[in-house]
């Protein structure tokens, strides 16, 4: 049977990126889905958006929602400090087997953990089975109709603190009218929106950091 989109992508990095280097991986990504097949990665230009929050925040615990091929997960994983971890959420099992593949030819397996199976399942074990205290940051980035009920079970199960970091991509495009509408009127968030463009396209688009005030 022919190849998925994806299969192409992570084969594309397995021939063409510098094994261990998470930046060569990200580059050569971009370099495919800009050039010869578009995907819903973050992107370059987002990317530098996403980091500069990570930077920010330098998050000991780090969650992401939506691994897909595992670029943001790289992209994350590359900025994290010794002893810090990113627990990544995928319920798709051809995506998670390659964003396995990914994040292992990148080098940085040592500070991603997969976790495969919907949000909605994983967060409410994160806790118990995962051994995770409280989240500094969440980079959301799954289907968009369920960035709002995940984000209202982030606090049902006690996962954020004061000052936990939201990060939230495509509030433009293809939008979260939800989350948007929940986020931006909800006291206990202090929201900031950073408009910029579409992974690969010159399509407006925005992300939404939500700082949890506790
Ligand atoms: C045709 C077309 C395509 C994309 C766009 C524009 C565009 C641009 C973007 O940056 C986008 O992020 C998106 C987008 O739709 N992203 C959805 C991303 C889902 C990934 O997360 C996985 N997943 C989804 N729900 C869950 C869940 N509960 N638990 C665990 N994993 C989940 C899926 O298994 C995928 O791995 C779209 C516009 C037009
Ligand atoms: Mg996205």
């Amino acid at each position: 049977m022919n190849q998925s989109k994806e299969r192409r992508i992570l084969n594309f990095v397995l021939q063409n990126a510098v094994r261990g280097d998470p930046c060569s991986v990200m580059e050569t990504i971009d370099k495919y889905c800009s050039e010869k097949e578009w995907a819903m990665n973050v992107g370059d230009v987002k990317g530098v958006i996403l980091d500069k929050t990570v930077e920010e925040i330098n998050p000991k615990v780090a969650l992401e929602l939506g691994t897909y091929c595992g670029y943001s997960a790289v992209r994350i994983a590359r900025l994290l400090k010794a002893g810090a971890c990113l627990l990544t959420v995928e319920f798709n099992p051809e995506f998670a087997a390659i964003a396995k593949q990914m994040i292992e030819f990148a080098g940085v397996q040592d500070k991603v953990k997969l976790l495969e199976g919907p949000s909605e399942v994983i967060i409410p074990q994160l806790k118990k089975k995962y051994e995770v205290d409280t989240l500094d940051f969440v980079f959301v980035d799954h289907w968009k109709d369920r960035y709002a009920p995940d984000t209202i079970l982030l606090q049902e199960c006690s996962l954020l603190r004061k000052g936990s970091v939201l990060l939230a991509d495509n509030i433009i495009f293809p939008g979260a009218p939800e989350f948007v509408k929940y986020i931006r009127n909800n006291p206990r968030f202090q929201c900031s929106t950073y408009p910029s463009y579409l992974e690969y396209m010159k399509v407006q688009d925005a992300m939404e950091k939500a700082v949890f005030l506790g």
